[in-house]
């Protein structure tokens, strides 16, 4: 896990490099991916991209937020249950009240302004909207809404589920019989009912991956001809 963080680092600081002359997608996107292969921890990964969101040199704030705009199209709700929080939209607010630069706000503004929409059937993310609606009332203005920022791609790995027992062949879990996840379906075994992995390319997940008995026979039978 440390591993990959130190890499999640190396690729930030690449994506967000003032010597970047333009966006660095394929290393943005490998970055989506170490967040959606829950190589990377969502709090940290966001952690560290706010860091170069405040970065003085606006190339790197700026490349920093299209880092931030690709995870929350890519990653799902691994993401967005950590942005679409108060505290994260005050975080955001404070930037667009203190960064001296220009295109920075706007892209901080044409951001929350896409994700209020795209959260737009979401009661959960309602806090999204509730800041739009608080800094236009306080004068801010938000750019055009383009659609098609809004969005996402919904192919995202399931958030793991809990439990006592097997979900397969209902066995408790001890100090012995520790508890596994299936990766493509998130739910709970023993050992021996996950003990296969599989690639899950449906999930932008290239590495083999722990997967349940049901999820290997599902992703590897035979495509129909
Ligand atoms: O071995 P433990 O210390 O109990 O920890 C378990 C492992 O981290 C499992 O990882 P794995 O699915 O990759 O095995 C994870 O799925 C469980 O939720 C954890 O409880
Ligand atoms: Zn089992
Ligand atoms: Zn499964």
């Amino acid at each position: 896990m440390f591993r990959s963080s130190t890499n999640f680092d190396k690729l930030l600081d690449k994506a967000t490099s003032h010597l970047q002359l333009e966006p660095d997608w394929p290393t943005i996107m490998q970055i989506c991916d170490l967040i959606r292969q829950s190589d990377v921890q969502p709090k940290g990964a966001l952690a560290a991209i706010k860091k170069k969101m405040i970065n003085l040199n606006p190339h790197v704030a700026l490349y920093a937020l299209l880092v931030l705009e690709s995870c929350v199209k890519n990653c799902g709700t691994l993401i967005h249950d950590e942005i679409a929080t108060k505290q994260y939209m005050e975080q955001l607010k404070e930037l667009v009240k203190t960064s001296p630069h220009e295109n920075v706000r706007m892209k901080i503004l044409e951001l929350i302004q896409a994700w209020a929409h795209a959260f737009r059937h979401s009661p959960k993310y309602r806090t999204v909207q509730d800041t739009v609606n608080i800094m236009k009332a306080e004068g801010y203005q938000f750019p055009a809404l383009k659609e098609s920022d809004a969005m996402f791609r919904a192919d995202t790995a399931p958030a793991w589920a809990d439990g006592e027992v097997c979900h397969r062949c209902r066995v408790n879990f001890s100090m012995v019989q520790r508890k596994h996840h299936c990766r493509a379906c998130g739910q709970v075994f023993c050992a021996q009912c996950s003990s296969k992995v599989s690639t899950l390319p449906k999930f932008g997940i290239e590495k083999e991956v722990r997967v349940c008995e049901a999820c290997y026979e599902q992703v590897n039978k035979p495509s129909a001809i």
